[in-house]
Formats: structure tokens, sequence, C-alpha cells
């Protein structure tokens, strides 16, 4: 968890040295993974961080499937608000799956910093051809 918060911390200071922007953005997400990583730990009774690790990998990524096809969904059918709650639980469950297979988020952030300003149709173009 040292070493999550500690790359946060380096983010934080990248951005506002180059661009000086607000991170309460990047804040939020660096809070909720720091405490998805104590809820780990927790008891399940009453931790549904913990009731989900124990249900185990297959159970956090049947979640985030279901968490992603009702933010379809709510993006087809629904208002604003409610598309944010579901975008909201995905990102969560994202999260949590992220946490369960010890991934940063700050590795996420770095891989979506390498490909930028690079087109998505020039990159596919550019990959070998079977
Ligand atoms: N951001 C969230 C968050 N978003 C959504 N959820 C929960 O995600 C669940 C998704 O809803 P579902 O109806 O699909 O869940 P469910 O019916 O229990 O799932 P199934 O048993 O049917 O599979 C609900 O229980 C929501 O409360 C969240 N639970 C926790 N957090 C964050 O995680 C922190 C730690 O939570 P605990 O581990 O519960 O203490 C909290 O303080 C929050 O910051």
């Amino acid at each position: 968890m040292i070493r999550l918060l500690s790359d946060f911390a380096a983010l934080d200071r990248y951005a506002h040295a180059t661009h000086g922007q607000d991170m309460s953005s990047l804040d939020t997400l660096a809070r909720l993974e720091a405490t998805i990583a104590t809820r780990r730990a927790a008891d399940p009774e009453s931790s549904y961080v913990a009731k989900l690790h124990a249900k185990g990998l297959g159970k956090i990524a049947q979640k985030l499937g279901e968490e992603a096809t009702e933010t379809v969904i709510a993006a087809l059918t629904e208002d604003d608000k409610a598309l944010t709650g579901e975008v909201a639980d995905l990102i969560f469950h994202l999260m949590v799956l992220l946490g369960a297979r010890d991934v940063p988020f700050a590795a996420v952030l770095a891989e979506l910093d390498r490909r930028e300003g690079v087109s998505g149709i020039a990159e596919k173009a550019a990959r070998p051809k079977d």
C-alpha cells in the first residue's frame, strides 16, 4: 500500500509540474485504491470488498462484467444520473479487480500516458498482419 501511495504522490507531482491542473479526480481514485487495499483484510460480514475477495477472482471478474453490462444499458436507455451511478459502480469494481491482481492503478495511468498522442486508427494499421 505504501508503494501505491508513493506512486500516486509521484503522479501528482508530475501532473502539477506539467499541467498545473487540479488533481482531485486522481486523489479520489488514489483514496479508493488505498481503501480497497485496506478493506481486503476486513470481515466479509461488514465489508463488501472483503466479501468479494472471499469469493475469489472469478466472482470479482463476474461482477465487473455485470457492472459493464449495466453501464451499457444505462448509456442507451437511462438518464445522466443513472449512467453516472453505473459508471461509479463500474470503476469501483474495476479497482477491486486490479487490487485482486496486485496491479497498481498507476500502471494503467502509465500505459495511457504511453499511448497519448498515438491515433487509435494509426496504431491498429501498424499492427503486424498474421
Ligand atoms: N465505492 C464503493 C462501492 N460502489 C458500489 N459498492 C457496492 O457494490 C455492490 C454492487 O451492487 P450489487 O447489487 O451488484 O451487489 P450485490 O447484490 O451485493 O451482489 P451479488 O451478491 O448479487 O453478486 C453494492 O453492495 C454496493 O454498495 C461499493 N462498495 C464500496 N465502495 C467503496 O469501498 C469502501 C469500502 O467498502 P466496504 O468494503 O464495504 O467497507 C467504501 O467506503 C467505498 O468507498
